[in-house]
């Protein structure tokens, strides 16, 4: 006798951390986003996202940021799980664990990669037939950085950063992040950015092929040398602290470094895993961030990890 085959009854699913490669922040549109040329890239820094059927919708989130994140219906895994029920025509409560190591307000992406798995948890729990167009354009409406949390790898980002084509990359890249436990808005940072270009005339942004070849040839000189992020200045001018983390990692023999996204999590590029591990010693010694993390990239985008079918 075969034993039945029961749903699922919960989904685990896993998602990367982003830092962008190169952002180039071009004029502000009508709808008050920026148009982007950007490079994200995912790495190994990861937030586990559990999605169990339940009697009532809830978020609970574990780990040291807990305190910093909602867990109300404005937490961002609360939003997706909400669209996609919606656009699966579902009507089944689940709870919701974010077990966090991404950085809260750190310019990571952290609340988009939530958003991101629970889209694709929530799909597998219920087993809805979205297709994965279906997902990209849910995961554009919840954030401009959350459907590159779907794709993950490293990929080329344009409009205002939610349009995604992956690109080739060669080899892993060490990479170590200086943690600031006070976060930065997003939104404050784009602001000053556009105080501070007030007076330029800004273009529209565009790739740049030095970063292109760089990658492709899995080549972290040429990579150290191509990295770029015009919201540097700004993050840099709302924190004054992100100069002084950045000058000490090159001083410890960081290859590069630039602030991640809208800060103010500071990435230093390291030669491979030895260098990134003495960076973080270094780095840790001289007390200049509340936490330094060493990661890989690029990682895989959200996956599922398992289903639980326990009763
Ligand atoms: C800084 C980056 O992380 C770089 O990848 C992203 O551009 C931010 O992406 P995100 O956090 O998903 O941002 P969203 O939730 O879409 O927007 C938050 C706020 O950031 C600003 N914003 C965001 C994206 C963009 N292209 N232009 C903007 O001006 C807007 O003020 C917006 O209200
Ligand atoms: N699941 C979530 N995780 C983290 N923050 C969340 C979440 N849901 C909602 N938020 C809210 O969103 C704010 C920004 O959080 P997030 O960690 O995504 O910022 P970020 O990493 O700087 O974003 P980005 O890099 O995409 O600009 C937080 O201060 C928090 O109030």
């Amino acid at each position: 006798m075969s034993a039945a085959i029961l749903p699922p009854r919960g989904v685990v699913a896993r998602v990367p951390a982003k830092v962008n490669l190169e952002l180039r922040v071009g004029p502000r549109r009508a709808d008050g986003f920026h148009a982007l040329s950007t490079v994200y890239h995912a790495v190994d820094l990861t937030d586990e996202i559990t999605v169990e059927s339940a009697e009532e919708w809830g978020v609970t989130v574990l780990g040291p940021y807990a305190g910093r994140v909602p867990t109300d219906e404005s937490n961002l895994a609360m939003r997706a799980a909400r669209a996609v029920a919606a656009l699966a025509d579902v009507d089944e409560p689940v709870h919701i664990t974010i077990d966090k190591s991404i950085p809260v307000a750190g310019g990571m992406a952290g609340g988009s990669a939530d958003a991101a798995g629970t889209l694709l948890a929530c799909d597998s729990l219920w087993q809805t037939d979205l297709s994965r167009s279906d997902l990209e354009e849910a995961a554009a409406e919840l954030g401009s950085d959350v459907p590159f949390l779907l794709t993950g790898g490293t990929a080329i980002g344009s409009g205002r950063g939610e349009q995604v084509v992956p690109v080739l990359t060669q080899g892993t890249f060490h990479w170590v992040f200086a943690l600031h436990h006070s976060g930065l808005s997003t939104a404050d940072v784009y602001a000053e950015c556009d105080r501070l270009r007030a007076d330029e005339d800004v273009p529209v942004p565009e790739p740049s092929g030095e970063l292109m070849t760089a990658l492709r040839a899995g080549d972290v000189d040429q990579l150290a040398s191509a990295l770029m992020n015009d919201l540097e200045p700004a993050a840099c001018s709302l924190d004054s602290t992100l100069r002084k983390t950045m000058a000490a990692g090159l001083t410890h023999g960081a290859l590069a470094t630039t602030v991640s996204g809208s800060g103010p999590t500071v990435a230093f590029l390291a030669r491979d895993k030895a260098a990134a591990l003495d960076l973080m010693v270094s780095l840790s010694a001289d007390g200049v961030a509340d936490d330094v993390v060493h990661a890989r990239g690029p990682a895989a985008g959200a996956h599922i990890l398992n289903d639980i079918t326990v009763r």
